[in-house]
C-alpha cells in the first residue's frame, strides 16, 4: 500500500507552502514524505520535488503552440489531459515506481474548476487507486479569506463541491494563520466550530445582494451546519505541533501506520495443546 495526499485548493491559497513545510516537518520527525509537482505552469517552489510534471508537459509550451492557441486556463487543462492520456500515465507510472509504504504530496495546480466540476482529477484519483495508493485530498484555504460569514460559507462551498465529486476521504485546512492579527483570529475562533446559519443570522452589514438571498443563505449554512460536512483544521507553518496536528489528522484520513502496525506484530493465536 502506498499513501498519498493531493493538495487542493484556489490559487495561491498556500498548496506549495504547505508541501515544503510538511516535507520538512516530516523529516524532522524522521519519516520521509515526498512531493510531486503536478503544476505544469509552476514558477519556483521551495521543496525539492520527487518528481516533476513539467518534465513531461510546460503550460508555456502549450500556450506558444499556434496551432492549439490555448490562454492560459484552457492551456493548463490541456496539460492535465495529456497527463491522464496513455502516455502521460506511463510516464507518472514509471516516475513513481513502486516503492512499499511511500507517503507522497500532490501539489495541484489552483485552478479549482479541475476538482470542483471536471473529471481530471477524478481520473487521476482512480488511477492511484488502481495503482495501490490510499488517496486523500487535503483542501487548502486561505484563513485570512474567511473572516467574514459570506466568504467562509463560499470557501465552505467550493471544499464541499471538491468533497462530492472527488469521493475520497477529505481533510480542509486553514493557511496563513500566523497573519492573523488577534481579533481576526477570534472571529475565526466562532467559525471553526460554527453554527454557520446562525452567524449569517448575526451578520451586520448585509448588501442589497445579500438581502435579497437571505433566505438562500441561510439555508446553505442549516445544511452545512446539519450534516457537519465541512469542518477546519487550522495551521500555523511556524507552529511544529501544529503541524503535528494536521500530520495526525491527514494520517488519520488515509489510515497511514495501521497497516504497518499489523505488518510489525505477526500475531499469531496460542494452539491450545501446548498448554501444560
Ligand atoms: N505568512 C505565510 N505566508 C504563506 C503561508 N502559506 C503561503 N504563504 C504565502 O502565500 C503565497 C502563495 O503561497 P503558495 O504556497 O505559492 O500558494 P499556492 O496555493 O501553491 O499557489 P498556486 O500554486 O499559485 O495556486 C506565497 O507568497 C507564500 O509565501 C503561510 O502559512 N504563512
Ligand atoms: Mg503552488
Amino acid at each position: 500500500m502506498r499513501y498519498c495526499q493531493l493538495v487542493l485548493g484556489p490559487a495561491g491559497s498556500g498548496k506549495s507552502t504547505y508541501c515544503a513545510a510538511m516535507q520538512r516537518h516530516a523529516e524532522v520527525s524522521n519519516r520521509v514524505i515526498s512531493v510531486v509537482n503536478l503544476d505544469p505552469a509552476a514558477e519556483a517552489f521551495s521543496y525539492q520535488p520527487l518528481l516533476d510534471v513539467r518534465d513531461l508537459i510546460q503550460l508555456d509550451d502549450v500556450m506558444q503552440d499556434e496551432d492549439m492557441d490555448f490562454g492560459p486556463n484552457g492551456g493548463l487543462v490541456f496539460c492535465m489531459e495529456y497527463l491522464l492520456e496513455p502516455d502521460g500515465l506511463d510516464w507518472l507510472k514509471e516516475q513513481l515506481g513502486d516503492n512499499e509504504d511511500d507517503c507522497l504530496l500532490f501539489d495541484c495546480p489552483g485552478q479549482i474548476e479541475l476538482y470542483t466540476h471536471m473529471d481530471v482529477m477524478k481520473r487521476l484519483v482512480e488511477q492511484l487507486q488502481a495503482w495501490d495508493f490510499r488517496v486523500c485530498a487535503t483542501f487548502v484555504l486561505d484563513a485570512g479569506y474567511m473572516v467574514d460569514a459570506a466568504r467562509f460559507l463560499s470557501g465552505s462551498l467550493a471544499a464541499l463541491a471538491t468533497m462530492v465529486q472527488l469521493e475520497i476521504p477529505h481533510i480542509n485546512i486553514l493557511t496563513k494563520m500566523d497573519l492573523l492579527n488577534r481579533a481576526a483570529r477570534r472571529q475565526l475562533e466562532m467559525f471553526l466550530e460554527p453554527e454557520i446559519h446562525e452567524l449569517l443570522a448575526s451578520e451586520h452589514n448585509v448588501s442589497r445582494f445579500n438581502k435579497k438571498y437571505h433566505k438562500l443563505t441561510h439555508a446553505l449554512g442549516k445544511v452545512l451546519d446539519d450534516f457537519s460536512l465541512v469542518r477546519y483544521i487550522p495551521l500555523n507553518i511556524n507552529d511544529e505541533e501544529s503541524l503535528t496536528d494536521v500530520l495526525i489528522q491527514t494520517d488519520f484520513a488515509l489510515q497511514y501506520g495501521e497497516d504497518l502496525d499489523v505488518k510489525g506484530k505477526d500475531f499469531e493465536y496460542p494452539d491450545p495443546e501446548d498448554r501444560e
